[in-house]
C-alpha cells in the first residue's frame, strides 16, 4: 500500500473560487486519468474551501453495547479491534455482510453513538487529535441511508435553502447561489436542477439524483470528512455508479470520504481507492482496492475457490468471507488471518506514521486553520444563522412554496369552515337574545369557539408549525367576522378575534413542546389530545369554578383555555347583559367571572404563549431522543 505522508495533495492549476469555496477540476481530471493510488497528505489545505484536510485514524476500536436481560445482561462487542484510516483525496469503501458493523463504525467516527461504550485502548483521531463534539459538527458530514428532502423543491432550491440556513446571514446571496451552482455541477445535477424532487406519490427526480442532492446538502458547509451510510441502497447500477462517481470527485477535491456499500458492480467498485472489509465486527481486510485485494485473498487462503470470470472483486470477497460460505471454517478465521498478516502490520506502521505526521500547524504557522476559518463564518453550523434569519428563510422558501399550491393551502384554509358552519347553523342569531333560556347555549358557542382553535393545530408536523400558523392567522379574520355576525354575538369583535388568534398560537406552540418532549410520534399523538381534553374540564364551563375540588384548583389556574373562554364570556355578558340566570344568580357570577377584566385575561393567555415558547425552546435545545 502506498503512503507518502510528506506529499502535498494533487495541486490544482487554477481552482475556481466561489464564495470562499473552490472547486478543483484539474485534480479530478488527473485522477481520472489513472494516477494510481492517491497519496495521503497531512496538513494540506482543502482545495474546496481552503480549510485544513483531515485524516481520520481509528485504531483497535472495540465498541460494546449492553445486551440481554436481568442477570444475563452483559457487554456485547459490536466491533472488535478494528483499525484503519480515512484519508483526504481518497474514497474508502466499507464492506461486509449485513450486520457486520459498517454503520456502527461510521456512527462512531462521526460521534453519533449515544449508547454503548468504547473499550479501553480504542482510539479515534482526527489529524492526530481526539475529536470534540464541536469539531465533529464542523468537520464531519454524514449522509444517512434515508434522505429527507422536501418534495416540492427542486434540487437547486433545496441546496439554496440549506445554504441559506447553514451559511452566515451576512454572506452575500450571490455567493450562496454560487456555492449551490458549483455543487450542482460537481454532483452532476445540472440536468435535473430545476425538476421537482417529488415523492413516492408524485414522481420527481430519480433515486440516484436524490442521493446526490443529499450528498450536496451535507457538502454545503464543506466538511473535511464525508461519511456515507449506504448511499447507493435501492439504486440501479447506473445510478449507483453516478453516486459513487460523485463521491470520488468530492474526495479528489481534498475531502476524506468513506462510504459503506453493498454489492457494487465491478465498474462502481473500481472507483474506490481503499477497502475495509468487516465480518462480525472484525476487520478481515484493510488495504488498496483492486488487484491488491484479490491478491491478498488468493495468497492468504489458497484453498478458497477461485474468482469466477463473471464475478467482480467485491462480490467475490464478500461471498467467500460471509458466514454462510464459511462451512466448517471457524467464523473468525479470516479476521485472525488478517490480524496476523504482513498487510496488517504494514497498515499499523502507516497509521503510526500518519499520527506522527499529523499537522498541528498549517503552512502559515497558525494552529488548525480550518477550525478558525469556519469560526470566522460564525461558529458551528447549528448556530451559524440567528433564529430570526432562520425563520425568515423558512417563510421565504417553504411557506411561499406551500401557499402557492392549492393542494397544500385549500385544506388548511377551508378546514375551519366545519366548526364555523356548525356554530352558524346551530346558534343562528342567538347572541343578541338576552334570555335566561339561552345563556348556556351562548356560553357553549363561546366554549366551542375556543376549543376549535385549541384542537386546530393538533395533527401538525413540528417543522410546519410556523407556516401553518401564518395561514391560521389569515383565515381566522373572515371566519371570526362570520361567526360573530351570524350568531349576533355581543361585545368587542376585536377581542373575539384576538382570543381565537392567541388560542391558536398557544395550541401551536404546545404541539411543538409536546413533540419535542415525547420520545416518539405515538406518545405525542396520545399526550396532546389528552392534555387538551383535560383542559376542557377545568376551563370553567363543564365544571364551574365552585365545583372544582380544591386539590384540582391549581390545574384550573394553569388551564390556558379558562382565560380564553372567560374573556369571551365577559365580552358577551358584561354590563346590562349580565342577566340573572341559574336560580337568579347573574351569569358572570355563576361562572365566577364577575370581577374578570377581559383584556387582562387575554393578556394572561398571551403569557401562556410566552411560557410555552420558552419551554418548547428549551425542550428542542436540550432533549435528545435519538438512540444509536
Ligand atoms: N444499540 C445496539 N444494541 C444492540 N445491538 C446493536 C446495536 N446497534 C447495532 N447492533 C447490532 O450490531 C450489528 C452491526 O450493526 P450495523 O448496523 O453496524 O451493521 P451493518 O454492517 O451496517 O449492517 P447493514 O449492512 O445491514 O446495514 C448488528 O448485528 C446489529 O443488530
Amino acid at each position: 500500500m502506498q503512503m507518502d505522508s510528506s506529499a502535498s495533495p494533487k495541486s490544482p492549476s487554477s481552482p475556481k473560487t466561489v464564495g470562499g469555496y473552490s472547486f478543483d477540476v484539474e485534480a479530478q481530471e488527473s485522477s481520472d486519468a489513472g494516477g494510481g493510488s492517491p497519496s495521503v497528505s497531512s496538513g494540506a489545505v482543502c482545495q474546496r474551501c481552503g480549510g485544513q484536510q483531515q485524516t481520520v485514524v481509528f485504531r483497535q476500536v472495540t465498541y460494546e453495547v449492553r445486551a440481554g436481560r436481568g442477570r444475563a445482561r452483559r457487554w456485547q462487542p459490536l466491533l472488535h479491534d478494528v483499525s484503519g484510516y480515512v484519508a483526504p483525496q481518497e474514497l474508502t469503501a466499507l464492506m461486509g455482510p449485513s450486520g457486520s458493523g459498517k454503520s456502527t463504525l461510521l456512527d462512531l467516527l462521526a460521534g453519533r453513538k449515544t449508547a454503548g461504550r468504547l473499550a479501553e485502548g480504542s482510539s479515534i483521531r482526527f489529524n492526530g487529535r481526539r475529536p470534540t463534539s464541536a469539531m465533529l459538527r464542523r468537520e464531519v458530514g454524514y449522509v444517512e441511508q434515508t434522505e429527507s428532502l422536501l418534495p416540492l423543491f427542486t434540487p437547486s432550491e433545496m441546496l439554496l435553502y440549506t445554504s441559506e440556513l447553514k451559511h452566515p446571514h451576512t454572506m452575500p446571496r450571490k455567493d450562496k447561489l454560487q456555492v449551490v451552482e458549483a455543487l450542482v455541477d460537481k454532483l452532476r445535477l445540472r440536468d435535473c436542477a430545476d425538476t421537482t424532487i417529488g415523492s413516492s406519490l408524485a414522481r420527481g427526480i430519480s433515486g440516484g439524483e436524490a442521493k446526490r442532492v443529499s450528498v450536496g446538502l451535507t457538502m454545503i458547509t464543506c466538511p473535511a470528512v464525508l461519511l456515507c451510510d449506504e448511499p447507493t441502497s435501492g439504486l440501479d447500477s447506473w445510478n449507483q455508479h453516478a453516486v459513487v462517481e460523485a463521491l470520488r470527485d468530492l474526495a479528489r477535491g481534498g475531502i476524506a470520504v468513506a462510504s459503506s456499500i453493498h454489492a457494487p458492480s465491478p465498474d462502481t467498485f473500481a472507483l474506490f481507492d481503499r477497502v475495509l472489509i468487516l465480518q462480525r465486527g472484525r476487520a478481515v481486510y484493510f488495504g488498496d482496492n483492486g488487484e491488491a485485494c484479490s491478491r491478498y485473498f488468493a495468497e492468504q487462503f489458497p484453498a478458497l475457490r477461485p474468482m469466477r470470470p463473471w464475478e467482480g472483486i467485491a462480490d467475490y470477497v464478500i461471498d467467500v468471507t460471509s458466514s454462510k460460505q464459511l462451512g466448517e471454517r471457524a467464523a473468525s478465521e479470516f479476521a485472525d488471518a488478517y490480524a496476523a498478516s504482513e498487510l496488517c502490520r504494514s497498515n499499523e506502521a502507516e497509521m503510526e506514521a500518519l499520527l506522527a505526521a499529523a499537522p498541528q500547524r498549517d503552512g502559515n504557522g497558525h494552529k488548525h486553520s480550518r477550525a478558525r476559518s469556519l469560526l470566522q463564518l460564525g461558529g458551528p453550523p447549528g448556530t451559524i444563522t440567528p433564529w430570526w434569519y432562520g425563520l425568515w428563510v423558512l417563510f421565504r422558501f417553504r411557506s411561499v412554496r406551500g401557499y402557492s399550491r392549492p393542494s397544500w393551502l385549500l385544506p388548511r384554509a377551508l378546514s375551519p369552515l366545519i366548526p364555523v358552519f356548525l356554530l352558524a347553523t346551530v346558534y343562528w342569531g342567538l347572541g343578541n337574545n338576552i334570555d335566561v333560556a339561552h345563556v348556556t347555549s351562548i356560553a357553549g358557542v363561546l366554549f366551542m369557539w375556543t376549543t376549535s382553535a385549541a384542537y386546530g393545530s393538533m395533527g401538525l408536523m413540528l417543522y410546519k408549525l410556523c407556516e401553518e400558523f401564518a395561514v391560521s392567522l389569515t383565515v381566522s379574520v373572515p371566519y371570526a367576522i362570520a361567526v360573530f355576525y351570524i350568531v349576533k354575538l355581543q361585545g368587542s369583535l376585536a377581542l373575539f378575534w384576538l382570543v381565537d388568534v392567541v388560542t391558536t398560537a398557544v395550541a401551536t406552540v404546545l404541539a411543538l413542546l409536546v413533540g419535542a418532549l415525547a420520545p416518539n410520534q405515538a406518545v405525542a399523538g396520545m399526550a396532546l389530545p389528552m392534555y387538551t381534553t383535560s383542559l376542557l374540564y377545568f376551563s370553567g364551563f363543564l365544571i364551574t369554578w365552585g365545583n372544582i375540588p380544591p386539590y384540582w384548583i391549581w390545574y384550573s389556574v394553569i388551564a390556558y383555555l379558562r382565560y380564553a373562554w372567560g374573556a369571551l364570556m365577559v365580552n358577551q355578558f358584561e354590563g346590562d347583559r349580565n342577566i340573572p340566570a341559574y336560580g337568579g344568580v347573574p351569569v358572570l357570577q355563576y361562572y365566577d367571572l364577575e370581577h374578570v377584566n377581559k383584556w387582562a385575561w387575554l393578556g394572561w393567555e398571551a403569557l401562556f404563549f410566552a411560557a410555552f415558547v420558552a419551554a418548547a425552546w428549551a425542550a428542542l435545545s436540550l432533549v435528545r431522543h435519538q438512540r444509536r
